[in-house]
């Protein structure tokens, strides 16, 4: 991975998401050429724009400084920015440094996300990243397309090159799309969607929100993990003892799920960064050669933050099926609140059920000891634990930007070790494709339908089971013929005033 191989095969990629936040002076080569410079280049290229927005250097078209950012993007150009964002937001450094700005993330193609999104922004202080590295992906391209809209119907089509810019791989697609080619920011096939939030995909919206230093903070913080990851012998090798432990765990002991639990609510999304990460790269049905695994391979990953876990999912987790767990905590929160009248802090609080969870999952607690409580004996069956319900626990110094850069690249080279032991290509995502494609056919038949304002029959080449829903959905619509297109926004209905 780190030689700039094409380790990627079915793509006939390299993988080197590391070299997006490699050190200046660093070295990777990919096809004979050092692609360090080439990621600085664009890394340079973000602080100066982020320090011209930041600054009010950078107007909006009618003259007003831009004060929120909408990025706009789905799977890996969503989920990582939005796990750090969320990590970030209430760290006193970042969320100073980001006063009253706001981002807002825009994935899904639900017109509710659309207003959610939009929801209290004034357009003339509003920038639109759109990031997608493909520049094709269905969502992005109609949630771009709506954004612009929204701009241009109040600002004119001016705002364009004042209130949208792109990340892509893609250069001409966005060129097409109408973006000013200046305001393009780029990255390179070697950067898997799901492993991009250290490129552009995540630096420049991150680098509006809490400006380009913190940010480098971040890469650093992920650098420092790679080199450990590619330095440090085996028996201390973070990385590859995590994902030696989830083999151990999935592959010997047949326990297909992990539970990931921080105590630390910034950490909210790391699970369901982390489930795209681990699930999108690792969830094959053949080995690197495209030969059937003998075996089950990837894991089944959900969480949430704790203690509202507890509350929640972690009956099954202490007397039902075992799912191993990461529990994440932290030594010093980035928030204090200690009451007079208590005996501990609230941090040290959420912290005795961090260090009492693990202790619960790994001991139990036996028949005997519930007889000395004196529980009845028709109780003791329910309220036995086995114990012996396998657990690890990280426990991080602070969380600041750094240690979320680790925390990334930790995962991610888990992720990445799981999958070279399991033998399969942990880099590509065939499985998405064939939804897709039949999506593609369900859009032109429903445009077909509420044109011709008819329902769909035999001749469509649906299933029985999906006919059937497709025309239970049209019978409900208010009218089954198209109305004229509106151009109205949900966030407009929301909020008529604006
Ligand atoms: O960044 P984009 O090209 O828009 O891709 C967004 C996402 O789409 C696909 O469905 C892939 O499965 C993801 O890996 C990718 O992150």
């Amino acid at each position: 991975m780190f030689n700039g191989e094409k380790i990627n095969a079915t793509e006939g990629r390299a993988v080197l998401h590391v070299a997006t936040r490699a050190k200046r002076d660093q070295k990777i080569i990919v096809d004979g050429k050092d692609v360090v410079p080439d990621v600085w280049e664009v890394l340079d290229k973000i602080k100066d724009f982020s320090d011209k927005v930041r600054s009010g250097e950078w107007r909006g078209v009618t003259g007003k400084p831009i004060k929120n950012v909408v990025a706009v993007g789905i799977g890996g150009s969503f989920l990582g920015p939005l796990f750090v964002h969320t990590a970030l937001r209430t760290e006193l450094t970042a969320g100073a440094a980001a006063e009253t700005r706001r981002l807002r993330f825009l994935a899904n193609v639900d017109p509710i996300d659309v207003a959610r999104a939009l929801d209290q922004l004034d357009r003339e202080e509003t920038m639109v990243v759109i990031i997608s590295k493909t520049f094709t992906t269905a969502e992005t391209m109609l949630n771009a397309r709506t954004l612009r809209t929204w701009l241009t119907k109040k600002l004119g089509e001016g705002a364009v090159a004042k209130h949208m810019v792109a990340v892509s791989t893609n250069v001409e697609l966005v060129k097409a799309f109408g973006i000013d080619p200046q305001n393009i920011f780029g990255f390179w096939d070697w950067v898997g969607g799901r492993y991009s939030v250290c490129s552009a995909v995540g630096m420049l919206p991150l680098s509006l929100q809490y400006g380009f230093d913190i940010m480098e903070q971040f890469l650093l913080g992920a650098n420092d993990i790679d080199n450990h990851f590619a330095t440090a012998p085996f028996d201390s090798n973070l990385p590859v003892i995590l994902g030696l432990l989830s083999v151990w765990n999935v592959s010997f002991l047949g326990y297909p799920c992990r539970a990931i639990l921080p105590y630390c609510q910034a950490l909210s999304k790391l699970a369901p960064h982390i489930q795209q990460v681990s699930m999108e790269s690792n969830g094959k049905g053949v080995d690197i050669n495209g030969k059937n695994l003998p075996f089950d391979s990837g894991e089944m990953d959900f969480g949430e933050p704790g203690t509202n876990g507890q509350h929640s999912f972690y009956q099954l987790i202490h007397q039902g099926r075992v799912v191993p767990c990461d529990f994440i905590g932290i030594v010093r929160s980035q928030q204090s609140v200690y009451l007079k009248g208590e005996i501990v802090s609230n941090h040290d609080e959420l912290m005795c059920n961090f260090f009492a969870q693990a202790d619960a999952l790994a001991y139990g607690k036996s028949a005997v000891e519930l007889r000395a409580e004196s529980v009845p004996d028709h109780l003791i069956p329910h309220r036995s634990f086995t114990g012996n319900r396998p657990s690890l626990s990280i426990m991080l110094p602070e969380l600041s930007a750094y240690q979320v850069g680790q925390i990334l690249s930790l995962y991610e080279h888990r992720v990445a070790v799981q999958g070279f032991i399991w033998g399969l290509n942990s880099f590509d995502q065939w499985g998405v494709e064939l939804g897709k494609v039949l999506a593609s056919k369900v859009r032109q038949k429903m445009h077909e339908t509420r044109t011709d304002n008819r329902k769909i029959n035999s001749a469509d080449a649906f299933n029985l089971s999906t006919q059937t829903m497709i025309n239970r959905y049209l019978e409900g619509k208010d009218v089954m013929k198209y109305p004229e297109p509106r151009d109205v926004f949900p966030g407009d209905l929301l909020k008529p005033k604006e």
